[in-house]
């Protein structure tokens, strides 16, 4: 669950006919953030999902969460050592050599069953997962684990938690601007799950947000803020392989009418996944759209409404059915087979033989009239220049800490180095101060 702010672009739409001047939404309750998050919609759509362990928590590690300084229980070794950061006196790694009494507190007091299924699920899955809490991933913390957000160990996995704005966010901020009504939940029901989804390699390029308001598809986006050429060609069926998932698999079955979706298309392109569930309230991220501009998009008329006819066998597994055609019949998905095939990075991550298959020539009368808005980030679009800028750079620390992390050489090491990398600063700050530099 992203907790931006409605971008500024909300107040500049010049278009009065149909964008709206104020965020119009309706109420947002805590039963629809509640009915977003992942323990609430797994089991329902565990098929549609890809696979995913739910593990509820207990107040003792949430305490351990919540708690201010980083301690991580050491598993190396059986008498458990601890590194500790307190955010006061910066100091992060305690020496193994001056271990004192209090490294003997046991770290895991309350939840050392917990920590053991943790453990357990992580081998369960295949011995790396994708953490998150009931709405959000660390994706903020990832320079605290070489970048990545996958994790081989519960300790990183903690440490990730512990660092993420976004996982506070859901601890403490999960009902903030909710309608509080008398008799909806309070935050302290919230039943908190770590959620481990298995890891596995996925394209950034096709993986999707979709905008629902009133059961219908309004609109849908990249995720990805990256361009990509080879999306452009395969863009209506995108659109019509992702409303048919909708129309069977989400429509009617989610709880609620307004709501925002993410899913993934694996190659061969030709099934869908449900990612995640996000609540219809500004706390989204709109992406490529505005608030304005989806609150603004007047009831689709068309897609939707011939649902009734895909029976269910035809959807079995999710799969719909695609015509294929010869690729080089098409100069646009000729030309994107060729700058794919020149990026090594795309590469390997493109199914480039799959494309042929997304190709809207030779089509045999396939209607794509009422399918809703995929916007794709164009070659020239602003969003596409930050192609190297690190994502969340507010929720980041200056590069020499990010180095830092990336060692290598394990989570004791980051430690020891970050100490280093802030007694550095603090000696700085120091002379800075005394040269009477700003
Ligand atoms: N099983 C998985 N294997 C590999 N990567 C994954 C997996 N599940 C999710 N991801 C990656 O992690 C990213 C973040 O996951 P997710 O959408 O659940 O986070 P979130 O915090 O809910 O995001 P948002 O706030 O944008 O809704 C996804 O965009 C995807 O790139």
């Amino acid at each position: 669950m992203d907790s931006h702010p409605p971008s500024d672009s909300e107040s500049d739409s010049d278009d009065e006919t149909t964008t709206p001047q104020t965020l119009a939404f309706p109420p947002v309750t805590r039963q629809h953030i509640l009915n977003c998050s992942y323990h609430s919609w797994y089991p329902k759509y565990k098929p549609i999902t890809p696979k995913s362990r739910l593990i509820p928590l207990t107040s003792p590690f949430l305490d351990y969460l919540r708690a201010d300084s980083i301690i991580l229980p050491d598993d190396d070794v059986d008498q458990q050592q601890q590194t500790e950061w307190d955010s006061d006196s910066g100091i992060f790694s305690k020496d193994e050599d001056e271990a004192s009494d209090d490294d003997d507190v046991d770290i895991l007091s309350g939840w050392h069953d917990l920590h053991a299924t943790i453990g357990a699920t992580i081998a369960e899955l295949g011995g790396k997962v994708m953490p998150k809490l009931n709405w959000s991933a660390p994706k903020d913390a990832t320079w605290m684990n070489a970048n990545t957000m996958e994790c081989r160990t519960p300790n990183e996995i903690y440490l990730l938690l512990k660092s993420s704005d976004f996982v506070t966010h859901d601890l403490e901020h999960a009902f903030d601007d909710t309608e509080a009504l008398a008799e909806q939940r309070k935050a302290e029901d919230i039943p908190f799950h770590l959620v481990l989804r298995k890891s596995f390699q996925m394209n950034p390029s096709m993986e999707f947000r979709c905008f629902v308001r009133g059961r219908k598809l309004l609109a849908l986006c990249q995720r990805d803020l990256n361009h990509f050429d080879f999306l452009a060609p395969m863009q209506h069926k995108l659109s019509s392989l992702i409303q048919q998932f909708f129309d069977v698999r989400l429509r009617d079955s989610f709880e609620d009418e307004n709501f925002v979706f993410d899913c993934y298309v694996p190659a061969p392109y030709t099934r869908v996944w449900l990612v995640d569930v996000n609540p219809w309230a500004p706390r989204t991220d709109p992406l490529l759209f505005s608030w304005m501009e989806i609150l603004g998009i007047p009831e689709p008329m068309g897609g939707g409404e011939d649902e009734e006819d895909l029976s269910r066998e035809e959807v079995e597994g999710e799969f719909v059915r695609l015509k294929m055609a010869d690729p080089t019949k098409d100069p646009r998905v000729a030309e994107a087979l060729r700058l794919a095939r020149e990026d090594a990075a795309k590469d390997a991550l493109l199914d480039i033989a799959s494309l042929s298959s997304m190709s809207e020539d030779d089509e045999v009368e396939e209607d794509f009239s009422g399918l809703p808005e995929l916007r794709l980030v164009g070659k020239n679009d602003p969003e596409a220049w930050s192609f190297n800028t690190p994502k969340y750079s507010a929720h980041k620390l200056p590069r020499d800490v990010v180095d830092a992390s990336q060692s290598g050489e394990g989570l004791r090491e980051f430690a020891r180095e970050w100490e280093a990398v802030l007694e550095k600063r603090r000696r700085e700050d120091v002379e800075g101060g005394s040269s009477g530099e700003e």
